[in-house]
């Protein structure tokens, strides 16, 4: 027996130690970026705590644009500067465009056969290109403007209810089935939440659920990715969850797919054929030829499509829709200015409408600040380089781990005054910017709310139009105030880290109409 442990333990030392001198001798002549001091075998994971983007902002403050860090067996970089931001994805985007195969991504993307977690490749590039050219147009989403607009006078009328009831409204509840809502009538031509969905509540809550469950095990910096030997244990059993996870979600899918199918035989026996305006995203890729002649795209492939658009589309809008309410509601000056700017604009007499968006110019740089302090995700979804490289004259090795750092981006005192105060202002544009507050990044690289290059975000208009549509709406309609007891102040603005950064706590605030036009008019 003890013969048998000496062995284990001198194999395992040996293999440690092979694989360290391997590594030594691979990055022989390397010069890396700067960085904290690295432990054996770990490197630096055991310095991160559970907000790692916090970890990652001080080692920025610490050594400078461009930080070398070793994660168990892997290389990463991180940045919180706009020019090295802006060398990585667009001057180099060539070399940074993949993704890491992590564990969470092959369980929960289908095999990273989407388009947000697939690496670099022609299967990227094809899914890609369906979104763009099917999905995201502009005369498709268009055609599904009438959804967004009802959907809006059901969220007034949704805290018109709880206010009426003298509850403080739950905006994190009414913002995300805001958002939920307007994806999966998009998507599966269903609204989930309240309305015509009377007796599919708990579906929808179930659904929600997942949905949560399946963004906080994409965000998280699972050592099983980095450690191999840790896999094998999987103390936390983090692993078993993802496939629970991946099941669930896949019963759910499957069953949209179902549905669909069985809705468009009924229909070719009938002889008839939906228009295009009646289309869902579904009918959509049911519709589509596959790859190598294939009469259909394959229903795995459908399945990560839809995966994406509710996994991409919901949650980035809904967190910083709250974000937005908990930083106005703190600063009632703030307030005061939105709901002057949209009286003048838009009036009291009517609801708020897409074509107004544009001209309310004072609600999107109130959007750009909150995208400046709370980004929806703390970094850019983890590039990974393909080849080695250069980066500020130092090396970088191919499959380095990118995590741009849009949290501390948006907080780096080099870039910004007053980091911590919430002064949508500072966005008003000068007559050199043409008059216009563009909400995606500017020149400058100093806010990157949806990304840039090959991997930006392909779903942009629609987000900044389910964001601004929201807020416009629930600021024209509604005057708002902290729960009884509370000021503003009070608001608490602690985040937690995921994939996408909520609040810790959900928010809850008192409203009280301005308006009183019928919602249905
Ligand atoms: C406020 C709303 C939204 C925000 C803040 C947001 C932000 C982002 C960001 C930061 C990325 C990562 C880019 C990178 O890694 O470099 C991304 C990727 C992506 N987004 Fe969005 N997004 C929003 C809404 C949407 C919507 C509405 C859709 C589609 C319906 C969408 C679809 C996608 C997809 C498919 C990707 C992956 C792109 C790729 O890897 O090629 N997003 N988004």
């Amino acid at each position: 027996m003890v013969m048998a442990l000496a062995w284990v333990l001198t194999s395992v030392g040996v293999l440690v130690a092979t694989v360290l001198v391997i590594w030594r001798w691979t990055r022989r002549g390397l010069n890396l970026p700067p960085g904290p001091r690295r432990w054996p075998v770990v490197g630096n994971l055991l310095q991160l705590s559970s907000l790692p983007h916090k970890d990652l902002a001080a080692y920025s403050a610490a050594y400078g644009p461009l930080v070398y860090l070793r994660l168990g067996g892997v290389d990463a970089i991180t940045t919180d500067d706009p020019e090295v931001i802006r060398e990585i994805l667009l001057r180099q985007d060539d070399a940074f465009a993949s993704r890491p195969r992590t564990l969470a991504a092959v369980h929960l993307a289908y095999g990273c056969g989407d388009v947000a977690l697939a690496p670099l490749g022609p299967k990227w590039k094809r899914m890609r290109r369906i979104c763009m050219e099917h999905l995201l147009t502009t005369r498709r989403l268009d055609a599904f403007a009438g959804h967004r607009a009802a959907e809006a006078r059901h969220l007034v009328a949704e805290v018109r209810r709880r206010a009426a009831a003298g509850e403080a409204v739950n905006l994190r509840e009414v913002l995300a089935a805001f958002s939920m809502n307007n994806v999966t009538r998009m998507l599966l031509g269903k609204q989930l939440f309240g309305g015509e969905s009377v007796g599919a509540e708990e579906e929808a809550l179930e659904f929600m659920e997942i949905t949560h469950e399946m963004f906080r095990l994409l965000g998280m910096i699972y050592l099983g990715d980095y450690l191999p030997a840790w896999r094998w244990v999987d103390p936390f059993g983090c692993e078993r969850k993802m496939r629970e996870v991946e099941r669930r979600i896949d019963d759910f899918h499957s069953r949209i797919i179902d549905q669909h199918k069985k809705k468009a035989r009924e229909m070719s026996l009938q002889g008839a054929a939906p228009s295009c305006g009646e289309m869902d995203f579904v009918d959509v890729l049911l519709s589509l030829p596959g790859e190598d002649g294939k009469d259909h795209l394959d229903d795995v492939e459908i399945k990560a499509l839809i995966q994406d658009m509710i996994a991409a589309a919901t949650d980035t809008s809904s967190v910083t829709n709250e974000w937005a309410m908990a930083e106005v509601i703190r600063n009632p000056r703030v307030l005061r200015k939105v709901q002057e700017e949209l009286d003048a604009v838009v009036g009291r007499g009517r609801p708020v409408a897409e074509t107004d968006l544009a001209g309310l110019s004072y609600l999107r740089c109130v959007v750009r600040e909150t995208f400046r302090m709370h980004p929806a995700g703390p970094f850019l979804i983890p590039h990974e380089s393909t080849r080695p490289t250069k980066l500020l004259n130092y090396d970088v090795p191919a499959g380095t781990r990118v995590f741009i750092n849009t949290y501390a981006l948006g907080r780096n005192p080099r870039l910004w005054e007053d980091v911590d105060e919430f002064l949508p202002e500072r966005h008003l544009p000068t007559a050199a910017d043409g008059g216009r507050v563009e909400i995606s990044h500017g020149p400058d690289f100093k806010i990157l709310p949806f990304s840039a290059g090959k991997r930006k975000c392909p779903g942009a208009p629609l987000g900044v139009v389910f964001v601004l549509m929201a807020l416009a709406t629930l600021f024209q309609c509604f005057d708002w105030f902290p729960p009884e007891g509370l000021l503003p102040e009070d608001i608490d603005t602690t985040e937690v880290y995921g994939m996408t950064m909520p609040k810790a706590k959900p928010l809850l605030a008192v409203a009280r109409a301005r308006v009183f036009f019928d919602v249905n008019q």
